[in-house]
């Protein structure tokens, strides 16, 4: 549980007294309380209230490490005004719609209601003992569910069943699905986030299958391009290029390290097999009780590598009309260097 004191600390560096949590990560990560879209949490410099509604009274007592009201808006921001006078109060920017915002002004007129961004989220970025197992085992449910469904994957089976299979075996292993599984064959590999469909694979194609298990909220993320028959030269030169950037960029991780430079590294490589241009996104990003948190790995970011952090390495290359290579690992930063936390076999082509 990310802690309250570390938060207040964040908090005064701000400028804010009070901070109205609103995103639902993190009203989880800092009261425990799993239904976090429908909860709230204010932290004063003295105390913390979990706000959520009567479908949650059993519940929320049972999960919640903070104190609880029980009431919906308006009622709730009624209990929180008298605390919250004089106050500056911030609110998580990210994550409260414009229209909350003014009711908000207007039910705590005394208080100063001002924007802030990422307190809570700068506190989950390196992941504590009993994260690190939920990510590990959520981890090994996704290996465990790739090693099953591997075989199945060939020429005549639709991209859906293969995401079936997939979530089917995540779902008997006490796990849910951590997103909608991206299972893009042939021409869709071209699409990132080429959700499942009812295309049929084709012999001498790639598959691109991106999936996770979600274990006590906390995500995994990985994905492997599997090949259906004897795939052409070309889309064989693409898979081999991102292999080797991906095993480059994995090679360098460990603490210090520039996330930016990281991407540079991944993409300078990419850049040389001449597929620099069809590297779509960022390398990666933190995983944790969002599936994209901090740290982020894209070229623009200021983030800086820390032990405990876990991230995603995932280099792709996308080429209209030929199809897409995408291969990610889960990997926890260490005190010297890394532990790649994914463990499903990767083709070698
Ligand atoms: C719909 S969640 C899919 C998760 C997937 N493994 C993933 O992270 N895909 C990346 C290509 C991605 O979306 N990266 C983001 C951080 C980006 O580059 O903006």
């Amino acid at each position: 549980m990310t802690s309250l004191e570390q938060l207040r600390s964040a908090m005064r560096r701000a400028g804010v007294d009070a901070l109205w949590i609103s995103d639902p990560a993190n009203v989880r990560a800092l009261s425990g309380f799993t239904s976090g879209k429908d909860g709230k949490v204010l932290v004063t410099q003295s105390g913390a209230t979990l706000y959520t509604d009567a479908r949650y009274t059993v519940q929320a007592a049972g999960e919640s490490s903070v104190p609880q009201f029980i009431a919906r808006p308006p009622d709730t921001y009624a209990h929180a005004a008298p605390t919250l006078g004089g106050q500056r109060v911030g609110i998580e920017a990210d994550h409260l719609t414009v229209a909350v915002l003014d009711d908000l002004r207007a039910a705590w007129p005394d208080a100063t209601v001002v924007p802030v961004r990422g307190l809570v989220q700068g506190l989950r970025v390196r992941k504590d003992a009993r994260e690190l197992a939920a990510l590990r085992a959520a981890q090994a449910i996704a290996d465990a569910a790739f090693a099953q469904v591997h075989p199945t994957i060939r020429a005549g089976v639709t991209e859906l069943d293969v995401a079936l299979e997939l979530e089917l075996a995540m779902r008997r292993a006490g796990a849910q699905s951590a997103f909608e599984i991206i299972v893009a064959s042939g021409p869709n590999g071209a699409k990132p986030h080429g959700v499942a469909s009812s295309r049929v694979i084709g012999e001498d194609e790639l598959v691109t299958v991106d999936m996770g298990a979600q274990v006590d909220g906390y995500h995994s993320d990985m994905t492997r391009t599997v090949a259906v028959g004897n795939p052409s030269a070309e889309l064989r030169r693409m898979y081999r290029a991102v292999l080797e950037a991906e095993e480059a960029a994995v090679a360098a991780v460990r603490p210090g390290v520039r996330a930016a430079d990281l991407d540079r590294l991944a993409r300078d490589l990419l850049t040389g097999h001449g597929l620099g241009e069809y590297f779509a996104h960022s390398l990666g990003h933190g995983v944790g009780l969002d599936i994209h948190e901090g740290p982020s790995l894209r070229g623009t970011s200021e983030d800086v590598l820390e032990s405990g952090m876990v991230i995603t390495i995932e280099p792709g290359v996308y080429v209209p009309d030929v199809g897409g290579v995408r291969i990610e690992d889960l990997v926890l930063v260490t005190d010297h260097g890394y532990e790649v936390l994914s463990r499903a076999e990767k083709d070698h082509l």
